[in-house]
């Protein structure tokens, strides 16, 4: 066989299957704009029924499911395609674009000290600082207007998801603005008068431990959870329990501890993500990432098809995180972030192609990196 010939023959027939996809986008050009003079939405679930099972019907049994698969990528370009023409944003929240975000009083969860508070300060360095005992109440401060932004924790580079973020922004807390990344650096801190070879106990933030567990172990302490970092450094500071904290230098300072183990997470670099969100959706002209939630019904290929929809939009996917729908089934809530900006219109074409089609589609805010 020879395998130049086969491919010749290849390259003929993607020209004409190129032609006949030209073609019908062409048309759906046109049935977009027909769909938008008649206010029809983009999305025809029964159509596309039909064209599958006129696809599956005609295809050779053994290609049955694969052209199945092509038709219905085929119609997600097309329909991303319509929603260009369409130009429709009634998916989007209303919202203020604005140069840079102007804060009075921003909060964040714990006490003076906390990783949050550095945060906050890197976000809003002239900005009245509030500390709220849970995540809950700082969205709930938000909510109620007691302050202009939330700072919460989403992510670290050892650890993770903060999950509690991720289930609050699922509560339609607000509106992500910006985001902040914060290098994290723990150490062990005692009381100065403390004798380090009587300590029994370490406490700190749950994720401050598990950042901090090749050390710990080998040390031998037990361990406490605390809502905080900067709580867990208060305590030492104010208890004559034989206790240390694991919390950041800066905050060990203020609290008068002594360090007595500098830099005790397992990895070297160690940074987290703070998110910035207001209860009025914010968008700086700078906003460079989108973050959506999309909940997708659990069929085969429906997590691809939606991927595809990024890809064929030439649209970068930074984040993808599964969450439980926690009904009682293994159903899955998808949290994504992907690189652009609303008033880009292949953008808007994406994000009302999926507002249209999926069964939980939510906009948490499109937001910049800063500090
Ligand atoms: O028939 C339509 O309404 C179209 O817009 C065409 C088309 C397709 O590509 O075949 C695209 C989107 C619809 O959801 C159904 C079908």
């Amino acid at each position: 066989m020879d395998l130049q010939a086969l491919r010749a023959q290849i390259n003929q027939l993607d020209e004409t299957i190129l032609s006949a996809f030209a073609q019908r986008m062409t048309i759906c050009r046109q049935v977009g704009v027909y769909k938008k003079e008649n206010h029809m939405p983009v999305f025809q679930k029964d159509r596309e029924d039909q064209v599958i099972q006129r696809i599956r019907d005609m295809a050779p049994p053994d290609m049955s499911q694969s052209a199945a698969a092509l038709f219905a990528a085929i119609m997600d370009i097309s329909k991303c395609y319509q929603q260009q023409v369409l130009a429709d944003a009634s998916w989007m929240p209303s919202f203020q674009q604005v140069k840079t975000l102007s804060c009075a009083r921003a909060g964040c969860q714990g006490t003076r000290g906390s990783n949050s508070e550095t945060a906050l300060r890197m976000l809003f360095p002239g900005a009245e600082a509030k500390f709220y005992a849970t995540f809950g109440d700082v969205c709930k401060a938000v909510g109620s207007g007691e302050i202009d932004f939330g700072i919460l924790p989403i992510q670290n580079t050892t650890t993770g998801t903060v999950i509690p973020t991720y289930e609050l922004l699922h509560q339609q807390v607000g509106y992500i603005a910006a985001t902040v990344n914060l290098e994290i650096r723990h150490c062990l801190a005692i009381r100065k008068d403390m004798d380090p070879a009587k300590l029994t106990t370490v406490c700190s933030h749950p994720q401050a431990l598990q950042q901090c567990s090749g050390f710990l172990r080998e040390s031998g302490l037990e361990q406490l959870s605390y809502s905080n970092t900067a709580t867990a450094a208060r305590f030492v500071a104010q208890s004559p329990l034989p206790y240390a904290a694991v919390c950041s230098p800066r905050c060990a300072e203020q609290y008068g501890l002594r360090i007595l183990r500098p830099d005790i997470a397992d990895a070297m670099e160690n940074v987290t993500k703070f998110i910035c969100f207001s209860k009025e959706c914010l968008i700086p002209e700078q906003a460079d990432t989108i973050s959506i939630i999309a909940e997708l019904p659990n069929r085969a290929g429906s997590l691809s098809r939606m991927l595809n929809k990024f890809a064929a939009n030439g649209l970068d996917l930074q984040k993808l995180e599964s969450r439980p729908v926690a009904d009682g089934s293994f159903d899955v809530r998808f949290y994504l972030d992907f690189s652009g900006n609303v008033l880009d219109p292949r953008v808007n074409a994406l994000l009302a192609d999926l507002a249209g089609s999926l069964s939980e589609f939510r906009f948490l805010g499109n937001h910049q990196t800063l500090g």
